[in-house]
């Protein structure tokens, strides 16, 4: 047995898939295919999830007849509401209740009884667990703002019904298609932390909603989707500094900060999702309040020009760009990283689908540093 220990895992091959592969060097991202670019240009957030889940792109038929079986999944049980309440009122992070809310769900699934090994079941407990997370959301956030939630609309795709149920208004298309691209490209990453954490739970056969909601609380963490919200929280110091955005950067820099939204552990160029969100971002800022535009692209400019940060691969992330546009479609700060989770529980439920097809225990070593042999003292004698 190789007794190599791989801090943080990086580049061990642990699992085969045929989901998302990522090209490091390139600067590509592929679902079972095809391109990000070409994904997110001409499809919709439930094909992507027919895609991944079914593994084929669908019909129109097929498309519509899933759509509007994910649009009628969409309800919540009052009971989950009532707990969405309370954690409002607890001035819980979003995050945190939605990790609270996604574990709740199971409670009035009707399937919630069915074995692990019930690959249908498994299947429905995908659909509604992505189907009701942006009902989860939105409500959480009327709630919290003393707003009565609003009930989905089921004539709206998946993306713009999420910003109807958040904001009270239909949205335009720019910005339904611009969210919608967002799901996208936020879908599925490999074996990120959190999908690697939800197969864990998965390979112990343990139920979908055990998997997502240790997915949740993976996902969370600055240095995973908790950091498109600190890109926010960094304009923001930025904007309100003496500083202009070059000399703020130099600054943090030199004191060692790490930038948020830079980085990767299998990028070493640009993400390709930032390439097309940064795109999104310059278009609303074009017709509206460019500040932030220019404040991310002046630091990637700097960390390029100055550091040669990009050039050593601490390149843009998807987190970059994504706070930015999310920022001029009105959403809330502390949303960002719920919304990367709605759209990840597409990419963590089929990884957990595609693993639990063919399981096998997730169970790796640690090297044991600690004493080999001590005598056990009793409590009154130490
Ligand atoms: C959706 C996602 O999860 S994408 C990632 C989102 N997270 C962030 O944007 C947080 C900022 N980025 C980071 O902390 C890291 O780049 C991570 C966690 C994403 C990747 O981490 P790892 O692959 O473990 O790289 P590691 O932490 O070892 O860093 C390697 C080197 O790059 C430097 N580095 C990495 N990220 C940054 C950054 N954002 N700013 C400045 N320096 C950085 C490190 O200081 C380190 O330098 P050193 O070798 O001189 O000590
Ligand atoms: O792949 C990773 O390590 C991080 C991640 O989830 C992503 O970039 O979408």
């Amino acid at each position: 047995m190789a007794d190599e220990l791989t801090k943080g895992l990086e580049g061990v091959l642990a699992a085969e898939s045929e989901l998302s592969s990522i090209d490091g060097d390139a600067g590509r991202l592929i679902y079972r295919g095809y391109d990000i670019e070409d994904l997110a240009a001409e499809a919709s957030f439930e094909e992507v999830l027919f895609l991944l889940w079914r593994g084929h792109l669908p019909t129109r038929d097929e498309l519509d007849e899933f759509t509007a079986a994910m649009a009628d999944e969409r309800a919540i049980d009052a009971a989950v509401l009532e707990t969405i309440r309370s954690l409002a009122a607890a001035d819980e992070e979003p995050m945190a209740a939605m990790r609270t809310a996604v574990s709740m769900l199971s409670a009035t699934d009707g399937d919630a009884d069915a074995p692990a090994d019930d690959r249908e079941a498994a299947r429905r407990k995908a659909r509604r667990i992505v189907a009701k997370t942006p009902t989860i959301l939105a409500a959480y956030d009327r709630v919290r703002q003393g707003e009565s939630p609003i009930d989905p609309d089921p004539d709206l795709g998946l993306a713009a019904n999420f910003l109807y149920m958040l904001t009270g208004e239909e949205p335009d298309d720019v910005a339904a298609e611009t969210f919608d691209q967002a799901l996208i490209l936020h879908a599925d990453h490999g074996l990120n932390a959190s999908t690697f954490t939800a197969m864990v739970v998965g390979s112990t056969m343990a139920d979908m909603y055990a998997a997502v909601t240790a997915g949740v609380g993976a996902l969370s963490g600055p240095l995973h989707g908790g950091a498109n919200q600190d890109v926010m929280e960094v304009m923001f110091e930025i904007d309100e500094s003496d500083l202009g955005p070059r000399e703020w950067v130099q600054r943090a820099t030199d004191e060692g900060r790490r930038i948020p939204g830079f980085g990767h552990r299998v990028y070493n160029v640009k993400d390709p999702r930032a390439k097309i969100l940064q795109a999104r971002s310059e278009e609303l800022a074009a017709n509206g309040d460019d500040t932030w535009y220019e404040i991310t692209t002046t630091i990637e400019d700097y960390l390029s020009e100055e550091k040669g940060l990009v050039e050593k691969g601490i390149a843009p992330n998807v987190d970059f760009y994504s706070g930015s546009v999310y920022y001029q479609l009105g959403i809330p700060i502390d949303m960002y990283t719920p919304i990367f989770a709605m759209s990840r529980t597409g990419g963590w439920t089929a990884h957990v689908l595609e693993y639990q097809a063919d399981n096998r225990l997730i169970r790796p070593r640690g090297r044991y540093i600690g004493p080999e042999e001590r005598e056990y003292v009793p409590i009154d004698e130490r």
